[in-house]
């Protein structure tokens, strides 16, 4: 098998001062394994006149991906493949990906770069390095275009209605993975939503895949295709990306800011934060931007004060409803009361995962610190900034049925005043450490 080596260096050029050379547009290509983004590359490589390099990465020690490319490109005519061996992009960050990069800056010519994250990776830090880190020099990034299967895509998240899941077509070598946080991570940040194998779904359900992504993601443009064929111009050179707005971009960030922005609008009321149920029937959206409800799609925040039994919250984590396609937020749960918990739903599993700690748990002059910092922030005499703030999105479900079930974890006013360290609490405890519970059908 030949592989494109790190390349003999031809003439090394120097980093100067931004200034001094225009820096190379680059588009990261994002999406599941298998969803087509080594079709789409194939022909942006024929179609495209400039020279383009890529960079592909993947994880494993065996990269189809490079063997792929390399075979449609001429190398002798400048289009360059670069394979990052030594793992995935995002687990390498700010070492071998920005090294890579600008070593092949140095030493070839190239008019664009793309980036073909493998499967497995964020696409945030990825891109964080194009503009924060030192590729953000030579390197200025266009777009990140994520690529759904439209077939897969539709199975998860489609219709629970649907009798059986049509038969997998075409190519799916790599089985059914459960579907993590990352596959909608990639949908979430993004420029550009490609998706493919429409020829794999009927024109409804490929209605309803695209309702359910403008959901998900409601900034990115969305294209639909067959074998990755679209327009270079969409792809290249679209100036698309914006880190800031792709940050903010995912659906659920933006009903929980939506929400809490119309909390601060109604402050000055003094209601007393423990037993604040402002949704209790579950409609209670007030100005809420949401999408146009179709195909029964559906968004919805749940906000308490109240922490979570773990073992009630656990169970109903480990039973949610079919329709349920992505959920996301804080969580407090009684016993750990300074682990500000992040809980993410993807089609399969919740993680919840230790991101940060109640400004409530730090020293009185932390607090104070950060509380000038962000005086929208809600605040409680007794619990501070301790909540439970997530958004929920999903179809054909009922949203007041699951905010019952959440409602019933909620400790009672007599587990108020036990003491909560005797609950059986398999929640995570650490700064980063992460708990998983499987849905179970
Ligand atoms: N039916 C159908 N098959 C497609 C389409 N696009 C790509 N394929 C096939 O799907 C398979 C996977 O496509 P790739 O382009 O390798 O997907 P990838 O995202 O690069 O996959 P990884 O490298 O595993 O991440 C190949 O066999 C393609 O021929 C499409 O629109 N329709």
């Amino acid at each position: 098998m030949t592989r494109v080596d790190p390349f003999e260096p031809e003439e090394r050029r120097e980093l100067a001062p931004a200034n001094e050379y225009m820096s190379v547009p680059v588009t990261i290509l994002c999406g599941e394994l298998g969803a087509g983004k080594t079709t789409l590359l194939s022909r942006l490589l024929e179609e495209d006149e400039r020279e383009i390099a890529v960079l592909v990465n993947d994880v494993g020690a065996v990269n189809v991906d490079a063997d792929l490319v390399e075979a449609r490109t001429d190398l002798t005519t400048g289009e360059e493949v670069l394979a990052l061996e030594n793992g995935c992009i995002c687990c390498s960050l700010g070492g071998e990906l920005s090294r890579s990069v600008i070593q092949l800056w140095k030493e070839h010519e190239f008019e664009y770069l793309v980036v073909e994250a493998s499967g497995v990776g964020e696409p945030e830090p990825i891109a964080r390095q194009f503009v924060r880190g030192p590729a953000g020099g030579p390197y200025d990034l266009d777009a990140v275009v994520t690529v759904v299967d439209a077939r897969r895509f539709y199975d998860r998240f489609g219709d629970s209605t649907a009798a059986a899941p049509p038969a997998q077509q075409g190519t799916d070598e790599t089985g059914s993975r459960p579907l993590g946080d990352l596959l909608l991570e990639q949908i979430e940040f993004c420029d550009l939503l490609v998706v493919n194998k429409c020829d794999l779904v009927s024109e409804e359900e490929r209605e309803r895949v695209v309702a359910l992504l403008e959901t998900l993601q409601p900034r990115a443009d969305i294209v639909t295709t067959e074998y990755g064929d679209v327009d270079p111009t969409m792809l290249l050179d679209s100036g698309r990306f914006d880190l800031e707005a792709a940050s903010d971009a995912a659906g659920w960030k933006q009903a929980i800011e939506a929400d809490a922005a119309l909390e601060v609008s109604h402050t000055d009321d003094h209601k007393t934060p423990v037993d604040e149920h402002d949704h209790s029937d579950g409609h209670d959206h007030g100005g809420h931007v949401h999408p146009p409800e179709r195909y029964g799609i559906e968004v919805d925040t749940y906000h308490r004060r109240r922490p979570f039994h773990p073992e009630r919250f656990l169970a109903v984590l480990a039973d949610l409803p079919a329709g349920l396609v992505r959920a996301k937020g804080l969580c407090w749960i009684a016993g750990r009361e300074r682990q500000a918990i992040t809980m993410s739903y993807a089609g399969t599993e919740t993680s919840l995962e230790v991101t940060g700690r109640w400004i409530a748990s730090l020293s009185a002059d932390r607090q104070a610190a950060f509380r000038d910092t962000q005086p929208d922030l809600s605040w409680d005499e007794e619990w501070g900034d301790r909540e439970t703030r997530l958004a929920l999105i999903g179809r054909n479900l009922s949203m007041d049925e699951l905010t019952a079930r959440l409602d019933d974890c909620l400790l009672t006013d007599a587990e108020m005043d036990a003491d909560w360290s005797v609950f059986e609490n398999p929640a995570p405890t650490g700064m980063g450490d992460t708990t998983t519970v499987s849905s179970v059908e």
